[in-house]
């Protein structure tokens, strides 16, 4: 299964970005063995779309056809890392192709998007800055898949 992190705004060159960066190639070494990965990251410019709505559109773009939406909102559930990773292997498993995460910008997720999303993952009750979710996503990513890995990265 392919994943993808839908994003408004780009973040470029930075701690953020390395953080991104690494996550990203270290989930996709131990994703292989799992049958996970790539994950493409889909970084949309929001010069252009200012409102929610606008830049559901553009999220709408990324989203591949058939994907299963996995909505990031400090409003939605709120998971244990090994949750997670279970959800992830479970609709792997049902032979879904492609996830898509999607985070929002400073107004946060159009609310349409929303109530079109499979799942609301919150990272908890407090609002965090869109750069800091996807750092944030990304860790989660790669301890998913250590934990599908059966590798002692997680401990709980
Ligand atoms: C600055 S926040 C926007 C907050 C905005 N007040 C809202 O209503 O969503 C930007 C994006 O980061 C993500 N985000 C921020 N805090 C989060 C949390 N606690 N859990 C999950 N995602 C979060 C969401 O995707 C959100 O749309």
């Amino acid at each position: 299964m392919r994943l993808h992190i839908c994003a408004i705004g780009r973040i470029r060159k930075g701690p953020e970005r390395a953080l991104i960066d690494d996550y990203l190639a270290r989930f996709d070494r131990t994703g292989r063995a799992l049958s996970l990965g790539p994950c493409l990251e889909h970084q949309l410019d929001d010069r252009k779309a200012v409102t929610a709505s606008e830049q559901a559109k553009l999220l709408d773009r990324a989203i591949p056809d058939g994907a299963e939406i996995i909505a990031l909102d400090e409003r939605g559930q709120v998971m244990s890392s090994r949750d997670f990773a279970q959800h992830i292997a479970t609709r792997r498993d049902a032979g879904i192709m492609d996830m898509a995460f999607v985070i929002g910008g400073a107004d946060g997720l159009d609310p349409d998007l929303r109530a079109r999303a499979h799942k609301l993952v919150s990272f908890g009750a407090m609002v965090w800055p869109h750069m800091l979710a996807r750092v944030m996503l990304t860790e989660q990513l790669y301890r998913a898949a250590t934990i599908l890995a059966g590798s002692p990265y997680h401990r709980d």
